[in-house]
């Protein structure tokens, strides 16, 4: 009940439509009691005596107890249906607005196709037990309370003799919901499992093929498929098991109803009337008796979905804004950054980056080199506050940048990915993302600094071709370019660049660094590059390895001594060193 009672709070502005769910479904199963006592009427005091000028009333008011019944179900249906979706639809926005604010760690570990599964058929589940399971579980209750105190009310002995095998028939039910229920759960999972192994091939679609793995994806989805089966064979078993014992007992039941009941009957211990009464009354109490184990399990179900969907927006957001956070504007900011002293792990991994200290002046480009793994795209990450440090601490113009609000730490930062993402929208579109009232002739110019204006106006509808995955492909290189255009319109103070022209050849990547060179003028720049090339116009150049500093200093000073950056200059620019030392390069 702890679920429910964490999630009443996405329904509390409708909680009297499900109120007035349960009552319409109670009002429903009291006015249903009137058709028994209705046909015992009609038996012993209009068939038996022979009235039949009765029967048009009788009919007629057999009539007004089916309308106002079917009136009541279908209130009950509306209501249960409102408050249902009203639920759902919060629980839907409040877990998507939480994937949003969710810090990297968390995205380090998720699984997209399980986080899917979450937001679709667990919140599935808890819509349809708020808006009807639950109203139906306490109807089960009302069903069994009502139609035994008619039937004690008509005969206590018989009622008694006949509710013998009722403990039996729940007892039934409970063991069945104790096994259908880890059953349901393994089934779960069992899917979550395949959800993700169809949207992780289709995303990685490329290298599948690139590998010819297709028999070995199709062999992994079909062990995944195989045990979804296994799952559903194993519950199908349980079901059928579950309702032929249900319906012998509830047989039972009902034959020892003709026994001792006709008897009574034949010794006038009871009318004709009220043993039909009885019989339709037994029915009253079996079916919800029967159908206990499902409502029980429809709940557990939709408890464990609770539990799952709560769990995503209990989610601890590790990096957030602190009491007091400072809210910085665009126009206060210089752009200092200091880094002092800073170290950081991944989880309880060994420290990604060791000690490392920096300062970038306003308006001063820094250049990262450094093998793969050796913290480059840390440093950036950290800067970015996608994680805070473990020691030391980072500054901008002063502040930690722990002090400041996140989200306007990072609106003065703009990023190129070495891996570009496109959004399924026009390319002016992706190029203005994030940005409000932004002019075609603004767009226009970021991309042409970023040399993407040429191959843009190529495409079928320029600017207004659609990319990303239901648009058109880009290649490598102009995915990046677009990236590129992006970042420079949003004209930040500070930007970073993590190995972000490694798609494009190197006649373009100097065209690019030409573009940047004007727009940078006055902003802070960090530049993660394998290249050379990319860097050495930097201040200052820091080469990393395994997370701490190994060297610094601007590149004609670091070509000057031996170290890991004349090693990678020497490999790099080996042809052009050999027609130096030829006596061709002047
Ligand atoms: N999200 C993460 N979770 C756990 N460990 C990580 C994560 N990201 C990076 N690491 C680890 O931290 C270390 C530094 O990685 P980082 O990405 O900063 O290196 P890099 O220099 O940018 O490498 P590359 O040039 O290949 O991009 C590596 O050992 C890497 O395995």
């Amino acid at each position: 009940m702890d679920v429910l009672r964490q999630l009443r709070g996405f329904y509390r502005e409708r909680l009297h439509y499900l109120i007035l769910s349960i009552v319409c479904l109670a009002a429903a199963t009291a006015v249903g009691l009137i058709t028994p006592n209705l046909l015992r009427k009609l038996i012993d005091d209009v068939i038996v005596p022979m009235k039949f000028d009765d029967v048009p009333l009788l009919a007629l008011t057999v009539l007004a107890v089916v309308c106002v019944k079917a009136s009541l179900q279908f209130a009950h249906g509306f209501f249960g249906g409102r408050v249902g979706n009203y639920l759902a639809y919060r629980l839907r926005n409040a877990c998507y607005e939480k994937l949003q604010f969710l810090s990297f760690r968390y995205y380090d570990t998720a699984k997209t196709g399980d986080l899917m599964s979450r937001l679709t058929g667990d919140l599935e589940a808890i819509r349809l037990f708020i808006g009807f399971g639950f109203a139906q579980l306490l109807n089960v209750f009302f069903m069994v309370v009502f139609g035994s105190i008619m039937m004690f009310s008509l005969n206590w002995q018989l009622t008694l003799v006949t509710l013998v095998t009722m403990p039996l028939l729940a007892a039934v039910a409970f063991r069945f919901e104790s096994r259908i229920h880890p059953a349901f759960q393994e089934m779960r999972l069992a899917l979550s499992a395949l959800t993700t192994a169809v949207q992780e091939n289709v995303t990685g679609v490329r290298t599948v093929k690139s590998f010819a793995r297709e028999p070995h994806e199709v062999e992994k989805f079909s062990g995944r498929n195989e045990r979804y089966k296994n799952n559903q064979i194993f519950a199908a078993g349980l079901w059928s098991k579950f309702f032929p014992i249900m319906e012998f007992l509830a047989c039972a039941c009902v034959a020892i109803l003709l026994g001792v009941g006709g008897t009574l009957v034949i010794n006038y211990g009871m009318t004709l009337g009220e043993l039909v009464a009885f019989f339709s009354l037994i029915w009253y109490i079996i079916a919800p008796v029967w159908g206990l184990g499902f409502h029980i399990n429809n709940y557990t179900q939709s408890k464990a979905s609770g539990e799952r969907v709560l769990e995503v927006l209990n989610q601890w957001i590790d990096v957030r804004d602190r009491p007091g956070a400072v809210e910085v504007a665009a126009t206060e900011v210089e752009g200092n950054i200091e880094f002092d002293h800073v170290t950081f792990a991944y989880g309880n991994k060994l420290p990604a980056v060791t000690d490392i200290n920096f300062e970038a002046k306003a308006g001063s480009v820094i250049g990262f080199l450094g093998g793969t793994g050796s913290g480059k795209s840390t440093i950036i990450q950290l800067l970015m506050r996608a994680y805070d440090v473990n020691e030391g601490s980072i500054r901008l113009d002063g502040t930690d940048i722990r002090e400041l609000g996140v989200r306007s730490l990072r609106s003065q930062i703009a990023t190129v990915f070495q891996e570009t993402f496109l959004f399924s929208s026009s390319i002016r579109n992706n190029i203005a993302y994030g940005l409000k009232d932004v002019t075609m002739e603004e767009v226009i110019r970021a991309a042409k600094l970023a040399q993407a204006h040429d191959f843009i106006m190529e495409l079928p509808e320029g600017y207004e071709t659609i990319v990303g995955e239901r648009g058109m492909g880009l290649s490598g290189g102009q995915k990046q370019r677009v990236a590129i255009a992006r970042a420079l319109l949003k004209n930040p103070r500070i930007l970073i660049l993590d190995d972000a022209t490694s798609a494009v050849d190197m006649e373009t990547e100097h065209e690019i660094q030409a573009g940047f060179q004007e727009v940078m003028r006055g902003r802070t720049t960090l530049i993660i590059a394998h290249r050379i090339s990319s860097l050495r116009h930097a201040d200052e150049i820091i080469v990393l390895d395994e997370g701490k500093i190994a060297q610094r200093g601007t590149h004609d000073q670091l070509i000057q001594v031996p170290g890991p950056y004349q090693d990678v200059y020497r490999i790099q620019y080996a042809d052009y060193l050999a027609k130096a030392a030829g006596g061709e390069v002047q």
